[in-house]
């Protein structure tokens, strides 16, 4: 496989994280993407963001749309109770190659289980394929105009959400999710907050939004 910034950035933590580490291998990957190479992680700032709604929700079953290189994935396996399991999906098989390997240096592969494929094709194999009966915890970090068809899918054709579920979406800022943030905060099924941080690496402003489900009402959903 050609030599790629992908790439790269698994060789930096392969060469100078602590096997088993899950806390080593984010580190060297924000060394890494702040000093050398720029990437689209979730990064330190956002990444503490991400640790505190994960620790307050004491979730079991995660699902993420976005392995990427797997750093997220490594964030939040790292924080997970014992016998909780983190499902994320990506479609680019490079990138699941590369998230695979940094999955298995951290040593959360028996928490993480990456899905390869288009998540409108996998979030409806959820129930049958993967035994997901609902989702305590979805983070959403994919192509930012999947967040709101995504979510209707989840919600609506899946049923995967329950009461108190928590949706968290990266970016809302930057580079921005306007249809995602109009449905989510006009939904009265949804209790919204708003992150204010820094797009990761950069001084740019950028936002996470907390979403949490407070259940299905009589009405329609939609
Ligand atoms: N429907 C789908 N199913 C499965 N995998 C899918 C998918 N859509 C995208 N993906 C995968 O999710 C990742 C995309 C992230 C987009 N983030 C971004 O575009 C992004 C951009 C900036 N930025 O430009 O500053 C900053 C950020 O934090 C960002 O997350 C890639 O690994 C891509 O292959
Ligand atoms: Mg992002």
């Amino acid at each position: 496989m050609a030599e790629n910034k992908e790439k790269r950035i698994l060789n930096f933590v392969l060469q100078n994280a602590v096997r088993g580490d899950p806390q080593s291998v984010v580190d060297t990957i924000d060394t890494y993407c702040s000093q050398k190479e720029w990437a689209m992680n979730v990064g330190d700032e956002k990444g503490l963001i991400l640790d505190k709604i994960v620790e307050e929700t004491k979730p079991s079953v995660l699902l993420e749309l976005g392995t990427y290189c797997g750093y997220s994935a490594v964030r939040i396996a790292g924080l997970l109770k014992p016998g909780a399991r983190l499902l994320t999906i990506e479609f680019n098989p490079d990138f699941v190659a590369i998230a695979k390997q940094m999955i298995e240096f951290a040593g959360v592969q028996d928490k993480v289980k990456i899905l390869e494929g288009p998540s409108e094709t996998i979030i409806p194999q959820l129930k049958k394929k993967h035994e997901v009966d609902t989702l305590d915890f979805v983070f959403l970090d994919h192509w930012k105009d999947r967040y709101l068809p995504d979510t209707v899918l989840l919600l609506v054709m899946c049923g995967m959400q329950r009461k108190g579920s928590v949706l968290l979406a990266d970016n809302v800022i930057c580079p921005g999710a306007p249809e995602f943030i109009k449905y989510i905060r006009n939904n009265n099924h949804f209790k919204c907050t708003n992150f204010p941080s820094h797009l990761e690496y950069m001084k740019a402003k950028d936002a996470m939004e907390k979403a949490v489900f407070l259940g299905p009402g009589l009405e329609s959903m939609c």
